[in-house]
């Protein structure tokens, strides 16, 4: 594994990452392959999660094509040197922002979206100019095969490496050094990845997860929410990281809801949920055991059932629950959706509050201000006022967590920004040393007030002193910039 990495590392030395050019054709090849070998890719995502084709595509496939697209077209723009602002110190030379790649960066990947959670970040690091090693989820295997099989037949093998297995080759991988750390998973591991990449100073961004919220205003079009809900929640069959969490509403409200929501269901999955293309199942017998371990005590309104040997769980609601159940201890990541009462919105912000930060919240109301006030009063990864999940979708949103959800973020082009560093460069020139004598010892009060002015633009000659001092600076400046003679400015 050392060895590996020093290859890589190598290979970003070489400086082949540098051109527009190189990472253009690699996100090209990156293209070729999601669409060359589309039917592997869904192959694997239905043996890995009981994914239909057309979910796995719609939601795995076509944010990573979307990704490719929208970067290739703004690399460009990215990669160039931006001009920054200047002070009158600095009015004739160069200064600009550099974005410039990191080096060798790990992109270790969660099992529940296997390939987009892995394929976004790695689109932007490439994008980026970096030499990346991929460690999907050893949970998706098939994706992980899938992905450590191909990807080696399209990108620079020198610079782009997968690295399969569990917690021992993680735990392994960990002990190298990387310029950036992505992780996305849950919390507790998100601590022991930070922990390992402390030692070596190296930065990360964590995708954790939580309790997302959703609360439910009594002035709103119940059809829609819980048609909105219903998508979200049973998405995947619940192992979405954004997927709403639990509802929290007037406790007048929950029997239309529940009503609501089980309309819903037969709508989307038909009489047989289980035999509908579009429900999935739980990834493992562990989790499988964990989420019915949940239902344990609770009202089911309705769902609740199961079925281990192929570990179905339906979509289920419960209802009048207590904040202490084990079911709102921790995050459900299953088809499991809890309405929590509480008596009006401020008991929701309360609510909201007491508890860790989430990944997402959602504010479902006719009354844009409350949504407006409960964004404000609230902190959370993300936000999506009257639907879920959808913020996922725009590429111009950052995408991460706060507080226990995580930090830092990606997508378009916060992913590029995540992966570069933004070099500040300022190019002078060797002339115009007499100017320079302002900041040289010895110090005096006049250099200090002339250093007010240049740096701090303070005058105390009213406005019209002040413009004829700019004057004055601007053609020193020049002078200096012009003149091999020395200026003395004091
Ligand atoms: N914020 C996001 O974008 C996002 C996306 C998906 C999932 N999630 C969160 O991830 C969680 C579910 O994922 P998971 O954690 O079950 O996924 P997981 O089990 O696939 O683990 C994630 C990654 O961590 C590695 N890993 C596991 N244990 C490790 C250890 N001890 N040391 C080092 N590496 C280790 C795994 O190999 C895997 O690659 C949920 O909390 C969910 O909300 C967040
Ligand atoms: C024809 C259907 C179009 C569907 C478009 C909506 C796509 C939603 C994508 C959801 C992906 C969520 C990934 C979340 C990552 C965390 O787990």
């Amino acid at each position: 594994m050392e060895r590996q990495v020093q290859r890589l590392r190598q290979a970003f030395r070489s400086g082949r990452t540098r051109p527009l050019r190189f990472r253009r054709q690699q996100l090209e090849a990156l293209r070729r392959m999601v669409q060359e070998r589309e039917e592997d890719i869904l192959g694997a995502l239905a043996r890995d999660l009981s994914k239909s084709e057309l979910n796995a595509y719609s939601q795995e496939v076509i944010t990573v094509l979307g990704e490719i697209d929208f970067v290739l077209g703004n690399l460009a723009e990215w990669v160039s040197a931006k001009p920054v602002k200047k002070n009158l110190f600095t009015l004739l030379d160069e200064a600009y922002i550099q974005p410039q790649p990191l080096g060798l960066v790990l992109i270790i990947g969660a099992w529940n979206y296997p390939f987009v959670l892995t394929m976004q970040p790695l689109v932007g690091a490439i994008a980026a100019g970096n030499a990346v090693i991929v460690k999907p989820s050893e949970l998706s295997e098939n994706t992980a095969n899938i992905l450590a099989k191909l990807l080696p037949q399209y990108l620079d093998q020198d610079l782009y490496a997968v690295i399969n297995g569990g917690v021992e080759e993680t735990t392994e991988l960990l002990k190298q050094r990387f310029d950036h750390i992505l992780y996305t998973g849950n919390t507790a591991v998100g601590k022991i990845v930070m922990a390992a990449a402390a030692k070596h100073l190296t930065p990360v961004t964590l995708e954790l997860g939580g309790k997302s919220p959703c609360y439910i205003d009594k002035d709103c079009d119940l059809d829609v929410v819980c048609r909105r809900i219903t998508w979200g929640k049973f998405m995947n069959c619940g192992q979405t990281c954004i997927a709403p969490d639990y509802i929290l509403c007037e406790a007048t409200l929950q029997d239309q809801i529940v009503q609501r929501i089980k309309d819903t269901v037969k709508e989307f999955y038909g009489e047989n949920i289980k035999e509908s293309p579009d429900y999935e199942r739980i990834i493992n017998l562990r989790h499988f055991k964990r989420i019915k371990s949940l239902l344990e005590g609770q009202k089911i309104a309705f769902g609740g059932e199961t079925d281990e040997a192929t570990r179905y769980i339906a979509p289920t609601v419960l209802t009048n629950v207590d904040p202490e159940a084990k079911v709102m201890q921790e995050e459900i990541f299953g088809p499991v959706l809890p309405i929590v009462p509480v008596k009006n919105a401020d008991e929701a912000i309360h609510f909201i509050n007491e508890r860790e930060k989430p990944l997402a919240l959602y504010i479902f109301s006719h009354n844009n201000k409350l949504i407006k006030q409960m964004i404000e009063e609230t902190s959370s990864g993300g936000v999506t006022g009257n639907d879920v999940i959808m913020h996922f979708t725009l590429n111009s949103l950052p995408f991460g967590g706060v507080g226990s959800s995580g930090m830092g973020a990606y997508h378009g082009k916060h992913t590029f920004d995540t992966f570069s560093h933004q070099r500040p460069c300022l190019l002078k020139s060797l002339k115009g040393e007499g100017a320079n004598k302002l900041r040289y010892p010895p110090n005096s009060q006049s250099k200090v007030d002339w250093a007010k002015f240049f740096l701090l633009k303070q005058f105390n000659k009213g406005k019209l002193g002040f413009l004829l001092l700019m004057c004055v600076a601007v053609a020193a400046a020049v002078f200096v910039k012009v003149s091999p003679l020395s200026v003395a400015l004091h």
